[in-house]
């Protein structure tokens, strides 16, 4: 495929670990890092030691402290800030993006207060330029090292999902696409609600009987809330859906897991979120994720417990007893249009 110019805004883990991957894949790349400090380090050493330590940059990502010189005249914008930054990071440098550019998000979240997913949020802000969600299971310690990962790019057209396929995708890195945007990114940000729930079990010394409960009955009410607000359910079994929420609740690379973990064994709420260091975006998820519940009557009994403990001080062995103690009911009422009770 031809080469591009792309403009990664967002130096963390994972705008790194991407413009990396990009870059050895031939793009000529621009790695916006906000921070002055991290942006002369990396500059000296081409290291993220903040963000990415071990890994070096190839000499074609070029570093920039200055976004508006980030965006300008690049055929692809990606970004990869933490969900609660993306709009005013768009706002800052939209004058400076191309209209034919695509943008391309990372980030698994929703935002808080207007409950908006991110491709609304972009929507708003660049109307005219082609918006694609790229999602999977895929830690950027993983990904920076070359081992081999899974992504998903979804558009609403099939020549965007395509185009961005070709850009990413290589011999380590396998994009499939999808035009579910809404079940792309509603999996990607409501699997780190059940992370947190997964780390809080580990937390407390819980098993994998508890984990893979969490899991499954946690994307159950994933496909609940994401079908009422119209992404296939299809969606939920995927890469983007199970996939990324198996990676995300097994894996000790997981900020969300290993906030959970802290908030187990006893820890406060902003104590465990400071001690991680990243983003954690499960924490702001799950109250977005609490008020659709409502807002679309979605029965989400793993999401509310998790609210409860993040917002209301509920204990976290008395949340888990009461999941266990709800009232009676069938695994999946959709099987009973394959399968009938003889009895009934
Ligand atoms: N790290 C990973 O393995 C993966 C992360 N993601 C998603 O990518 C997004 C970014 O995550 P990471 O790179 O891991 O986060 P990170 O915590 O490693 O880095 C965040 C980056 O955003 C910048 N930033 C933070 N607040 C900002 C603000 N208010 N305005 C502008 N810039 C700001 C920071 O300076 C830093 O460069 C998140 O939504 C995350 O869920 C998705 C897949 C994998
Ligand atoms: O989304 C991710 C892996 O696919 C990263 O998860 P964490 O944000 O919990 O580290």
């Amino acid at each position: 495929m031809k080469k591009i110019n792309v403009g990664v805004i967002g130096a963390g883990s994972w705008g790194t670990a991407l413009a990396i991957s990009l870059a050895k894949k031939g793009h000529r790349v621009n790695l916006w890092a906000r921070e002055e400090t991290l942006f002369n380090k990396i500059k000296k050493s081409r290291e993220n030691i903040k963000y990415l330590p071990g890994v070096l940059l190839p000499e074609n990502i070029k570093l920039y402290n200055n976004i508006d010189d980030t965006v300008k005249d690049m055929d692809l914008i990606l970004v990869a800030v933490p969900s609660q930054a993306v709009r005013n990071v768009l706002e800052l440098c939209k004058k400076n993006i191309k209209e034919e550019a695509v943008i391309v998000n990372v980030a698994k979240g929703l935002e808080k207060n207007t409950l908006l997913r991110i491709s609304q949020v972009v929507e708003e802000i660049l109307p005219k330029n082609e918006y694609c969600v790229l999602s999977g299971p895929s830690h950027a310690e993983e990904v920076s090292r070359d081992m081999p990962t899974t992504l998903v790019a979804a558009a609403y057209s099939k020549e965007c999902a395509e185009f961005v396929q070709d850009v990413f995708i290589t011999p380590k890195l396998r994009v499939y696409t999808n035009p579910d945007v809404v079940g792309v990114e509603l999996g990607g940000a409501l699997k780190n609600v059940i992370a947190l729930g997964a780390g809080i079990s580990d937390g407390l010394g819980y098993g994998d009987n508890a984990k893979a409960a969490l899991m499954t009955r946690g994307i159950r009410e994933i496909s609940r809330l994401g079908q009422v607000m119209g992404a296939s359910t299809n969606t939920f079994a995927g890469l983007t859906g199970i996939g990324d929420l198996i990676v995300t609740c097994t894996s000790m690379h997981s900020r969300n897991r290993r906030c959970g973990i802290k908030l187990g064994e006893g820890m406060k709420v902003d104590e465990a979120v400071d001690s991680i260091g990243m983003v954690v975006e499960g924490i702001t998820t799950t109250n977005v994720a609490y008020n659709l519940s409502k807002k679309y009557n979605v029965d989400m009994p793993i999401t509310t417990e998790i609210y409860r403990i993040l917002n209301e001080e509920r204990d976290v062995k008395e949340a888990v007893v009461d999941l266990m103690m709800r009232s009676k009911t069938h695994e999946i009422e959709e099987v009973a249009n394959d399968v009938q009770w003889k009895d009934s």
